[in-house]
């Protein structure tokens, strides 16, 4: 049993489909990223998989349970961490605690073992006693994410975990949740960073409420639409990086032109050399670099498959 599965999963506000005829599954174990531009369903899909709001049309399951028939038995069986975590500003970490594990009806050994486990993975031992509202941002993560694992859950959703806090913060968050998958939990997770895309087992990508593609990030980058046949992807470095832009899309026979930070990266035909690429970009005040051959990042993905579907 796949520890998540949807099955034409649909979610209409009126006539506004928000969420459209979603079917995967997630496996146990994995970090698996759900990824898409705002506004594109992610937030709803998660309201659907936690019980917390009906589908119009389709089905899923988590941890085995029907998220339609029986919400109360998902909700039991999962962990939820949103953007906008509800702790209790006033009540310390381990205030906190004790609130969300109570919600659970976690009591006595049980209880005492669950916080002294939550507190170790998430090394807030020393801000036990701390209010919550005094706390930086990168450990009300951590204590966000400590109250949605006192139930010992399966499934995590994680919506946007990392947003807002600084990198080293972030990296550290992520540890944890290797840690996690590793100890056989499934984690369920938005995010806008592709450097945190890149860490996931598996990638949903949706787009206008639509799934457009799913798969390990090896896999979708070398999806025909993204790396086709006889063709090749460079980087290089172009300052300014938006004249860079605009020179690139005059090169005769390119095929796609972005910017990656302030790389350009370039789609062209495999037997282009360099010396055309670096004529074709040639212009009074643009300073180029090195030319580097590059497979694609995950962001090369979604925009060249974005850019299709927009044509389309
Ligand atoms: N209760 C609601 N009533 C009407 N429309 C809604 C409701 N909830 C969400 N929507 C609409 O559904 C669409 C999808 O919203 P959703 O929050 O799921 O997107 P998202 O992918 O999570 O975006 P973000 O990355 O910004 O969090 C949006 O156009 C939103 O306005």
């Amino acid at each position: 049993m796949s520890a998540i599965e949807l099955e034409g999963l649909t979610r209409r506000f009126g006539t506004f489909t928000a969420v459209d005829h979603l079917s995967f599954k997630v496996e146990k174990g994995s970090i698996f990223g759900f990824l898409g531009p705002n506004g594109s369903g992610k937030s709803t899909c998660i309201r659907m998989l936690c019980g917390l709001l009906q589908p119009t049309e389709g089905r899923a399951t988590v941890n085995g349970f029907d998220v339609a028939k029986d919400p109360e038995s998902v909700k039991r069986s999962i962990g939820y961490m949103s953007q906008s975590f509800s702790l209790y500003r006033d009540l310390t970490v381990g205030e906190n605690l004790d609130f969300f594990a109570g919600i659970y009806g976690l009591r006595g050994a049980r209880l005492a073992d669950r916080k002294k486990a939550v507190i170790e993975l998430t090394q807030l031992g020393p801000y036990v006693d701390r209010q919550s509202g005094q706390l930086s941002g990168g450990w009300k993560q951590r204590l966000a994410l400590a109250t949605a694992l006192i139930h010992e859950p399966e499934v995590i959703f994680l919506d946007e975990p990392t947003a807002g806090i600084d990198p080293v913060a972030r990296r550290e968050l992520w540890d944890l949740l290797f840690d996690l998958a590793a100890s056989g939990k499934t984690l369920f997770v938005t995010t806008h960073y592709m450097d945190e895309a890149e860490r996931c087992s598996d990638i949903a990508y949706i787009y206008l409420s639509k799934l457009m593609v799913i798969g390990t990030p090896a896999e979708l980058k070398s999806l025909p639409e993204v790396s086709p046949p006889n063709t090749k992807r460079v980087s290089v470095a172009a300052t300014p990086p938006a004249v860079g832009l605009r020179a690139a899309h005059n090169i005769e026979g390119i095929l796609d032109a972005t910017l990656v930070e302030s790389e350009l990266h370039l789609l062209v035909p495999e037997a282009m050399t360099n010396e055309t690429i670096l004529d074709g970009l040639r212009q009074p005040g643009l300073t180029i670099g090195e030319i580097r051959e590059i497979s694609p990042s995950l962001e090369d993905v979604f925009v060249s498959l974005t850019r299709r579907l927009a044509k389309a």
